[in-house]
């Protein structure tokens, strides 16, 4: 089996090109091969599996499963990764690029230098704040520093969906957090009724923020689009910051806007990593 293997600010995805394959026949389980081909030891490894595939409404689909083989609606740096494969493969159709989610058609405007795409600039949407929607059981709307209790400790959490849910926390200094236990525990509180992702956030400047984040279904990545996204718009709930800021995460750094127009735009790098075939059937 044929894959290229793909990295958004080290947040990285194996791609099956499926474009020219209907994915109605039903003939593949991705869910199973996502756990399969993400494994770092038994397989490529990576935090997602993202399925290239022929849309009626758009230039193509994106299908994106967590290594844990569930699926989320979403993938912020996967879109970049993708919105850069399907330029190479010559797939698109129109200017601006859309591309099919489980969030909606998104529009993606790429950056070119002499053939080459440079970085990717996504219209990620209006964030949803209504906390049946999100889901979060959730107090007022939006539903900002309300209180949550993981391992006998009290934090205040904002939640924002962007199309996949998240939870969104500011702490003072990531050294006083125990990251690996309270990120899991968030992750499956009983709050939020399809999990969530968990955003811890340093606030550095109104214009800039540090984030560690904990992802639903694949657990600490070095970055999350979406999470970025979510963690702008939380922090301008919270009056923190600007409404255009740099996110600074551990593979790197993304541009975050929350426009006047109440869309998010995220602009960032995809960038490939290698091409192979997989044995392990
Ligand atoms: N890393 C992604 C988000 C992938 C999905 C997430 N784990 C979820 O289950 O919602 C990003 O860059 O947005």
């Amino acid at each position: 089996m044929e894959f290229i293997k793909m990295q958004g600010l080290g947040n990285d995805f194996i791609f099956l090109d499926r474009f020219s394959v209907s994915d109605e026949d039903g003939t593949e389980d991705y869910p199973e091969l996502a756990r399969k081909l993400c494994h770092r030891q038994f397989g490529i490894g990576g935090d997602g599996l993202i399925v290239v595939l022929p849309s009626k409404v758009a230039d193509a689909r994106m299908r994106i499963f967590n290594s844990d083989g569930s699926e989320p609606e979403m993938c912020g740096n996967g879109i970049r990764c993708f919105a850069r494969y399907i330029y190479d493969q010559g797939l698109i159709i129109s200017d601006p690029m859309l591309v099919e989610t489980g969030a909606g058609v998104l529009k993606l405007k790429l950056f070119i230098k002499e053939g080459q795409v440079q970085g990717v600039q996504v219209d990620m949407g209006e964030p949803i704040l209504r906390a049946d929607l999100i889901p979060v059981l959730g107090e007022g709307e939006p539903v900002v520093g309300q209180s949550i209790e993981v391992l006998g400790q009290k934090y205040l959490f904002t939640a924002v969906s962007m199309g996949n849910p998240h939870c969104v926390i500011f702490v003072e200094d990531f050294s006083a957090l125990d990251f690996d236990r309270v990120g899991p525990a968030i992750e499956k509180h009983s709050l939020f009724p399809r999990k969530t992702n968990v955003e811890f956030i340093q606030i550095n400047s109104p214009q800039e923020i540090t984030m560690k984040v904990w992802e639903r279904g694949a657990g600490p990545t070095l970055a999350c689009g979406t999470g970025a996204c979510a963690s702008v718009v939380a922090a301008i709930l919270n009056n923190k910051t600007e409404r255009i800021v740099t996110v600074h995460l551990p593979g790197g750094d993304l541009l975050i806007e929350w426009g006047l127009d109440n869309r998010v735009y995220m602009t960032g790098p995809g960038n490939y990593v290698f091409k192979g075939e997989w044995l392990g059937l």
